[in-house]
């Protein structure tokens, strides 16, 4: 199932009208975003075979999925552990922050030491909003992220790889290539060069504006806040 796809500029056009006109907060678009990534690492790394769960976080919302996700992941029975080397003043970011610091999962800012001692890593560090070279203090964690056998699941976007074209062809994102993929609303242009088992999340949209954007509202099953896309 091929999923038409929405570029950069209609991702952020399309949540800027979610948050207006649609009346949704931030706050709920971030939760039920981060309830999806959960629920695709329940689907990747079932409990039994290993708990720990390596949540890379970047400065934005992307970042902000990632801490919603690990709490639902606390609450599921795995031991997330963050790494968030640029934390946000923002107080969303600083309330989703001290939710996962009152369940005591540990925030580390060792990542190469982290990544060995982990069964599963969430890369939630840029999603449709990155642009450029990766800056600091990033570029040695994508290049964790490329040499690791530890499977990947990267959120909305494999970060370093630009939105509309793919993978990088220089830098430390060149051959990063993950498990697994949650896009979020809708997979960007990207997906084209994806390979690995690909989830879709965003079952909120209204039929309105999936036709104004020209996207596909997929079948969930149930209480799937996800369907892979195969
Ligand atoms: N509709 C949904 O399903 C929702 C998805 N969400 C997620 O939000 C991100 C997009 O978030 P945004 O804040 O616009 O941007 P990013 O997180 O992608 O990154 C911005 C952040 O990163 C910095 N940055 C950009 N480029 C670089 C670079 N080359 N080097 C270093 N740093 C860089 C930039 O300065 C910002 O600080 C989307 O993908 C979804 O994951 C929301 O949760 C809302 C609902
Ligand atoms: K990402």
């Amino acid at each position: 199932m091929a999923l038409r796809t929405l570029s950069a500029k209609n991702a952020a056009a399309l949540d800027q009208e979610l948050m207006t006109t649609g009346a949704f907060s931030i706050d709920q678009l971030m939760e039920l975003a981060g309830l999806s990534v959960s629920q695709a690492v329940f689907k990747l790394q079932p409990l039994s075979s290993g708990k720990r769960i390596l949540v890379a976080c970047g400065p934005g919302n992307n970042g902000g999925d990632g801490l919603v996700a690990a709490r639902h992941l606390f609450h599921y029975g795995y031991q997330p552990t963050i790494y968030y080397p640029k934390q946000s003043k923002n107080d969303l970011y600083q309330r989703l922050s001290k939710q996962l610091k009152d369940l005591k999962i540990p925030f580390t800012d060792d990542f190469h030491g982290a990544i060995e001692q982990t069964d599963h890593i969430v890369d939630a560090i840029f999603g449709f909003s990155f642009s450029g070279e990766v800056r600091e203090p990033f570029p040695s964690v994508i290049e964790a992220l490329r040499d690791t056998k530890i499977p990947v699941l990267a959120v909305d976007a494999p970060s370093s790889w630009n939105i509309e074209d793919g993978p990088p062809a220089s830098g430390p994102g060149k051959g990063f290539t993950p498990d697994a993929l949650i896009s979020l609303t809708a997979p960007k242009p990207l997906v084209k060069w994806f390979q690995g088992r690909h989830f879709l999340g965003g079952r909120f949209l209204s039929p309105a504006v999936a036709e104004k954007y020209e996207l596909d509202l997929p079948k969930y099953e149930g209480l799937d806040q996800i369907v892979e896309i195969v």
